[in-house]
């Protein structure tokens, strides 16, 4: 069992038998340790010509002990970022014959790495504890440190994971690789594709490698063979980026992603923290948002001096790391009227405020009373836009195929997405203006159904639908009391308080076996919003 002084080096060698019978995919080990400078190019080619695999992993084993502490601590580090690949699931093995036992023990090696006390966590949490509350919430705001820039990712050869929670900005940065690759002075031939897994949702039907790249993007007008084939033999001249991935359900993404196509292909992977576990031999890049001072030009820029009404505000003020929030605040405040006395302190209220700012631009009512009734009257088409956009999101799509209503303030928060359907016909179709917005709109039209409410805490327990789980931080908030009018004019209150009167009983019941998901999952994504 892991105790906080036990040394890396113990653990390691403490289950040395286990972890020379289970460690799996162990050029996932080497190549991280190597890239970690743990081992040499020559320590590297001596594990190859090694037998078999348990002769592999008692080499790695000898040598990172023999290196010390220091080696074992990255060894445990990389087991833990790449266990859903390198580490077996519980088996049944015979521990070691002891007095007290001579029954088989269950030895899991997922369990065992998670129970090891990693520094930079303990430290984290305990430094924060000690702060007080303005410099906790300040420490959500990343340093103005100098990371990794997007030339840097451009060039280097290995595959990327780009992870990040919500709105932080993953989507533009790999729109700002490809813009760098697009204006770079390149005399060679090489290509770069990029995908919105959840914009081409016919990604999960491409069959082949021909598929997925060709039925997006206009295929060559003649040659179409010939540019495969090349494709093919150069695969080092290929930069693929998938965008937005929750799993690897699409078999031809799959392969690619595991090298069993294109082997010499960059891949680039943008994904939020709670689907990372795949990528576990990528280059991992967080992506960290905005540093104080960049929030304070970028608010300045954006609203002038009523940027000190945020900056006074702590909530706000953290809030804005997340550029996606930042806008959003800005876009609210430039609007703002004597009679928005209250300022959103949660990513909820910020959402709820953008709302009502779409529809008083749409609507032209700058009275918020004039403005409640104008949402009451339009509360059946906000309402079948939010069914939609459940749909939507429990599909992990975008693609908002069947609008109800083309009302003018449904559209106002949709964009519209061209795709080629045949040579000569264009299919439009919408999509929220940002991923985000879809969720809380799903979010509010679960409470307007709440008999399903119970489903999708269900589904939020499962590989496939867990990304549902971003609808309940969004649900918690608009169920309060102080939940601002908005919800009032689309669900009578009695309802929500229905509603609200076994809700938090029940989640609570359901998540409790996975307190530490959900303490991750809000503290992670949803820091400032309880
Ligand atoms: N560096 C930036 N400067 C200015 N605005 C930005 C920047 N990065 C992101 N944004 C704004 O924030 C919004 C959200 O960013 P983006 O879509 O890239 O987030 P994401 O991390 O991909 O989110 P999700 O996980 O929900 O897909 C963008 O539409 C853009 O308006």
């Amino acid at each position: 069992m892991a105790s906080t002084t036990q040394s890396a080096r113990d653990y390691v060698e403490n289950a040395r038998v286990h972890l020379v019978r289970e460690l799996k995919n162990l050029s996932v080990i080497v190549e991280n340790l190597y890239q970690q400078k743990v081992f040499s190019d020559e320590e590297v080619s001596k594990i190859q010509t090694e037998r078999d695999d348990f002769e592999k992993t008692r080499k790695i084993l000898d040598s990172v002990t023999k290196k010390g502490e220091a080696a074992c601590y990255k060894f445990l580090r990389i087991i833990d970022m790449t266990r859903k690949r390198t580490v077996e699931r519980a088996s049944v093995l015979p521990e070691k014959q002891s007095a007290a036992s001579t029954e088989n023990r269950k030895f899991d090696l997922h369990h065992w790495i998670s129970c090891y006390p990693f520094k930079e966590d303990t430290q984290m949490d305990s430094k924060k504890r000690k702060l007080s509350r303005p410099k906790k919430m300040k420490t959500y705001i990343p340093k103005d440190r100098p990371g990794t820039s997007p030339s840097d990712l451009l060039k280097t050869d290995e595959n990327i994971l780009l992870v990040g929670k919500p709105g932080i900005g993953k989507t533009a940065l790999s729109h700002e690789l490809l813009r760098l690759w697009a204006e770079r002075d390149n005399e060679e031939l090489d290509y770069m594709f990029y995908f919105d897994m959840r914009e081409t949702s016919h990604i999960t039907r491409a069959m082949s490698l021909e598929d997925l790249l060709f039925s997006v993007f206009s295929e060559p007008d003649e040659g179409r063979e010939e540019v495969l084939q090349d494709i093919k033999r150069n695969s080092d001249n290929v930069t693929i980026i998938f965008d937005g991935i929750t799993d690897l359900s699409s078999s031809v993404v799959k392969k690619l992603v595991e090298k069993d196509l294109l082997p010499d292909a960059k891949v680039i992977v943008t994904c939020r923290p709670d689907n990372e576990e795949d990528f576990g031999d990528f280059l991992r890049v967080e992506v960290k948002g905005f540093s104080e001072q960049t929030i304070k030009t970028y608010l300045s820029a954006m609203l002038g001096d009523t940027q000190k009404k945020v900056l006074s505000n702590l909530e706000l003020l953290t809030l804005c790391h997340v550029p996606m929030y930042a806008l959003m605040v800005a876009a609210c405040f430039s609007s703002e009227t004597p009679e928005d006395s209250s300022q959103p302190c949660s990513i909820t209220e910020i959402y709820i405020n953008i709302v009502r700012f779409c529809l008083k631009m749409n609507s032209n009512k700058t009275k918020n009373k004039d403005l409640n009734s104008f949402i009451e009257n339009k509360s059946e088409e906000i309402l079948s836009l939010a069914e939609v956009a459940f749909h939507a999101t429990e599909g992990k799509t975008v693609n908002l195929t069947k609008l109800p209503h083309k009302d003018s303030c449904v559209l106002c928060f949709l964009k519209s997405l061209d795709s080629q359907g045949a040579p000569t016909e264009t299919i439009t179709t919408y999509a929220f203006l940002h991923y985000t917005m879809q969720e809380f709109f799903a979010a509010i039209w679960l409470l307007k159904n709440p008999d399903k409410i119970k489903e999708v805490f269900q589904q939020c327990l499962t590989t496939e639908k867990k990304h549902m789980k971003h609808l309940i931080p969004f649900m918690c908030r608009l169920l309060t009391d102080k939940s601002p009018s908005l919800m009032k004019c689309l669900i009578p209150a009695q309802e929500l308080i229905n509603t609200s009167n076994w809700f938090f009983k029940e989640m609570i019941n359901r998540f409790f076996p996975y307190l530490l998901w959900c303490f991750y999952c809000i503290c992670c994504c949803y820091s400032n919003d309880l």
